[in-house]
């Protein structure tokens, strides 16, 4: 069943003037500057003591490893955080709150200066949402005071992490299926919530999902909805005697059917003395029919049936095969069925093999060609098995496994402190992995020869950016031994100025999801295969300039004190 939505515009405002930023607050009206841990505020009020809440700050936000055991990560969530910057304003109650939470020493000027704070002299910029990205090279990076920055911090870690996960799953999802195969995400009923629910339609969609079951996100992002029905409407009809109103109008207008029960039991009758059917069925379920026909005659242009409420292939098939040529008398051409159980590559392949001969025998053009939908428990893994079996399912209904991300709960983003005052920081680890990237940096993406992208590559703000066909070093951030020479024959720059402040800059216009969601396919098309592969992987190169490799090394041996063995 399918459904045209009109898109309401989704707040998409399209202008660039930043004296007139007319973007909507963020989806979910959940998402208020009290939308963040206690700490933010208590270092707030710290910072705002010490006279340092004016400080100028740079925070960059990252991840630290690609989820789902792949080599890639499609960027997400980059919308709600401009326009929750863009509506950032802590209105009286929420203060009231903070107050209370704080300590009863807390001065009242504080108080104040809060009610003041609106991200007008925040700057953020970042990487195109939609964009394949990788480990510690900064999706977004926000710059400002740092008191008001930092309340910033859990807000937008949280919409970014589940949006890049759920995104990157149905891009994961899109490209074991293949790209004929339509994917439709069902959901709503088991996602983590109803933010989880609407959250997973739009992502799954801007990862490569055709449509979604969920009707809230259809109406608020214009995503395509469809859907088919469930086994209770099979298992709630009796017999054909429920039928009352049995007659159905041809598909030109210019006959009537007055008897479509009928029409169908004889169609049946055809089926089970074909040739074709002997010992594949005999007494097919009656109140299955029953269910089909009332579906049928409630949608005759839209026909599909669930198959597998009492036995696909001795029952379903036929009636729903008994169905669509009654219909097919009538002028209408049956959608198709779906299969929520069982083998699905065994039974979409009988299934088909069944269409095939229908088409044969009884001179139906293109019924082979019927769609088959699958569902039940799908994920990566059933996806890639059913391909090396060989199956015949035209779409997929993915649910439970594709929107709980339930292969890996949590991206693991970070927002960590890069400079101060125009002084860079660096925060050290035991784990080198943990350790931060020092320095308000620019990134760029160097692509090869053949078209794909080599190496990210990240450098000081103020040295000159690659070049085309000039060669460049790229350092492994960490490893000293890990370097390569790049002549790169384009040049990405990768970070752009989506919250200006009080900047003399243009504002990146917000994308339609639509565009995201095409400029996603694109990116994850020009990606190297053995990138994107689901065993082993080639990982992705990421690296710093040589300058910026010397700086981050010389600023952890400035902080790292030395050890004293005794
Ligand atoms: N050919 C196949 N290869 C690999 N996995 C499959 C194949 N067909 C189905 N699956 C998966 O196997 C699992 C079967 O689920 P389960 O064992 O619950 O049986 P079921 O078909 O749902 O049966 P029931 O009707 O009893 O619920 C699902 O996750 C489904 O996606
Ligand atoms: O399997 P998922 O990937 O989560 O896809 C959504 C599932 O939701 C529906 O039924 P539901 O699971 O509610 O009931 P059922 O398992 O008894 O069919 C549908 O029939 C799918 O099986
Ligand atoms: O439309 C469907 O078939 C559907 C919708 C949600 C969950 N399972 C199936
Ligand atoms: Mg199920």
């Amino acid at each position: 069943m399918e459904a045209k939505p009109k898109i309401n515009g989704g707040g998409k405002d399209g202008r660039q003037n930043r004296s007139t930023p007319a973007i909507n607050g963020p989806t979910n009206p959940m998402v208020t500057p009290l939308l963040t841990d206690l700490y933010q505020f208590t270092m707030a009020y710290a910072y705002w003591k010490a006279g340092k809440h004016n400080d100028r700050a740079v925070f960059d936000l990252y991840f630290r490893r690609n989820p789902f055991g792949g080599e890639y990560t499609v960027f997400a969530g980059l919308e709600e955080c401009i326009r929750f910057i863009a509506n950032f304003k802590l209105p009286k109650e929420e203060i009231a709150f903070v107050r209370e939470c704080l300590s009863p020493t807390c001065e009242d000027g504080f108080f104040d200066y809060l009610g003041g704070i609106d991200c007008s002299d925040v700057e953020v910029y970042a990487i195109a949402e939609g964009s394949v990205v990788f480990p510690k090279v900064p999706l977004m990076r926000i710059e400002g005071p740092v008191a008001a920055v930092q309340l910033l911090e859990t807000p937008f870690v949280n919409l970014i992490n589940y949006a890049s996960l759920v995104t990157t799953n149905a891009a994961r999802h899109r490209f074991v299926a293949g790209k004929s195969k339509l994917l439709l995400e069902f959901g709503l009923r088991r996602a983590q919530g109803p933010d989880g629910g609407i959250g997973a339609s739009r992502y799954c969609y801007m990862g490569g999902f055709d449509a979604t079951s969920n009707c809230a996100a259809g109406k608020l992002f214009g995503i395509p909805l469809r859907g088919t029905h469930s086994h209770a409407f099979v298992s709630s009809f009796t017999g054909p005697d429920e039928i009352t109103e049995k007659s159905l109008k041809s598909q030109d207008g210019s006959r009537v059917c007055k008897d479509f029960v009928s029409l169908t039991q004889t169609w049946l009758s055809k089926l089970k003395r074909l040739s074709l059917s002997e010992g594949v069925f005999g007494e097919t379920n009656q109140s299955e029919l029953a269910a089909f026909v009332s579906y049928a005659l409630a949608f005759p242009d839209n026909f599909l049936a669930l198959v597998d409420t009492y036995d696909v292939m001795r029952s379903g098939v036929p009636n729903f095969c008994a169905v669509a040529l009654a219909l097919n008398d009538m002028g209408y051409k049956a959608k198709g069925i779906r299969l929520d159980s069982g083998d699905l590559a065994y039974l979409s392949c009988e299934t088909r093999k069944f269409f095939h001969n229908v088409e044969k025998e009884f001179q139906v053009l293109g019924f082979g060609k019927t769609n088959i939908t699958a569902s039940n428990d799908l994920n990566e893994e059933t996806l890639d098995a059913l391909n090396k079996q060989g199956h015949e399912v035209d779409s997929f209904g993915i649910g439970t496994y594709l929107v709980t991300c339930f292969a890996q709960p949590a991206l693991g983003c970070v927002f960590k402190l890069v400079e101060i005052n125009d002084q860079p920081r660096i925060k050290l680890s035991e784990d080198v992995s943990k350790v931060s990237i020092p320095c308000k940096k620019r990134s760029f993406r160097l692509y090869g020869k053949e078209g794909y992208a080599l190496v990210d590559i990240m450098s000081g703000e103020n040295e000159p950016p690659p070049k085309v066909g000039q060669r460049i070093l790229c350092r492994h951030p960490f490893n000293e031994s890990k370097r390569a020479y790049v002549v790169p024959q384009r040049v990405e720059d990768l970070m752009k100025c989506y919250w200006p402040g009080s900047a003399e800059k243009e504002r990146e216009e917000l994308p339609t999801l639509e565009q995201i969601r095409n400029h996603c396919m694109k990116q994850l098309e020009h990606m190297r295969t053995d990138h994107m592969r689901r065993l082993n992987p080639t990982p992705y190169k990421v690296s710093v300039s040589a300058k910026l490799y010397e700086f981050i090394h010389f600023l952890w041996l400035n902080e790292a004190p030395v050890g004293e063995l005794q």
